[in-house]
């Protein structure tokens, strides 16, 4: 892979991770190293005890994997394992991987120790998968040169690297390479104390005044996840400096979240929307994930991987074998009177536990 490549490669994976058009701003607020990473005590005690072992024995640890919903500091993670074994990382993702040879570029270009991260790995091509088995377990490659019965293939040797792959959906991993990783971290939502950190963290870095009450209030709503308390602070931010004196309180907090249409909960315009489709439109459910994007009008994949993991979370969305299913939290939530939870429903509306 060329320079060119590489950079481009690069390039993609930021913009992945870019909301807004505010990219810059997402690296600037990024922890560079695991003591400055808020939360998750479970990963980073795991994850810190991976590294400081491989570093005693001076030799590059096992290939990890990051899982968990959006924004909840997969990426980030990845670069400060690089930066905590000192190592450089290499940047692609799962989907740039369409073709063997790809992955054999960038395999063949690793010098000894680098960390390789792959970003949504559940998405990387069937050929490019297997061509990772054999160099995650014997840093090997083999290329294959030409077509048909006239196939050859040249066995290629890699430098000892460490494969940190990202994914939102552990689930869609082949069993040969999840089993290939000797360290899963699977990240949780944050705790609202815990975005609490990491606005007053944020508000340093980009200058904002923000008050303990106001970033109590963003922390609430901000959906567990760090990317969003990052982005709604932004927007809060603008309406302190243009309608109040700048200072980000509760009252500017709660104004201004209004206006952006996050609710008392965090809930955004789309996660509205599943509950009322499945309120209004179906019942309550159970309903398949298929119908629900399409009465959205969104894709599945993004009902599934990125509004259901918080709503579950947050007790308004329950998954069963048939569908999904809205808690009675969800009917009070949109203002609706739940069903009566009848002893014969066994639609999933009836169990208790759900409308609890
Ligand atoms: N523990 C943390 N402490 C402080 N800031 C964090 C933390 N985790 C994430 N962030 C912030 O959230 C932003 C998003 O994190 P990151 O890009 O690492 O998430 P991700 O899990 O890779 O998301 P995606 O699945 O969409 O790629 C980062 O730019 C950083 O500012
Ligand atoms: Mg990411």
């Amino acid at each position: 892979m060329s320079e060119h490549d590489l950079e481009n490669s690069l390039q993609r994976a930021l913009d992945a991770t870019a909301e807004d058009g505010e990219g810059d701003l997402e690296n600037r607020l990024r922890p560079a190293r695991l003591d400055e990473f808020i939360g998750q005590p479970r990963v980073r005690e795991q994850l810190d005890l991976v590294l400081q072992g491989a570093l005693r024995r001076g030799r590059p640890p096992d290939h990890v994997l990051l899982s968990g919903p959006p924004g909840l500091g997969k990426t980030s993670l990845a670069m400060i394992i690089g930066a905590e074994l000192g190592s450089a990382v290499r940047i692609t993702s799962g989907p740039a991987l369409e073709r063997a040879g790809d992955l054999a570029a960038m395999l063949s270009n690793l010098v000894e120790g680098d960390v390789l991260f792959i970003d949504e790995i559940h998405r990387t091509a069937r050929p490019a998968e297997e061509m990772l088995y054999l160099a995650m377990e014997d840093f090997r490659v083999d290329v294959v040169v030409g077509k048909g019965p006239g196939a050859t293939s040249i066995p290629l040797d890699v430098a000892p690297f460490t494969l940190v792959g990202a994914t939102t959906r552990a689930g869609a991993l082949t069993g040969p390479l999840r089993d290939r990783f000797g360290f899963t971290g699977h990240m949780e939502f944050y705790e609202p104390s815990d975005l609490e950190q990491v606005l007053t963290r944020s508000a340093r870095i980009l200058d904002v005044v923000l008050r303990p009450d106001g970033a109590r209030e963003i922390a609430r709503r901000s959906r567990g996840t760090p990317r969003i308390a990052n982005r709604l602070l932004r927007r809060v931010r603008d309406y302190a400096e243009v309608r109040a004196d700048g200072t980000v309180t509760r009252e500017v907090a709660r104004a201004a979240l209004a206006v952006y249409d996050v609710d008392e909960l965090g809930l955004d315009r789309l996660d509205r929307a599943v509950l009322a489709a499945l309120v209004r439109s179906f019942g309550g459910g159970p309903v398949g994930v298929s119908t629900l994007a399409v009465a959205v009008g969104e894709e599945p994949g993004t009902v599934e991987e990125v509004c259901e993991p918080y709503l579950v979370r947050a007790g308004m969305l329950a998954r069963t074998p048939r569908g999904r299913v809205a808690t009675a939290a969800a009917w009070r939530h949109l203002g609706e009177e739940p069903p009566p939870a009848g002893p014969d429903a066994g639609d999933g509306r009836g169990q208790g536990t759900l409308f609890g």
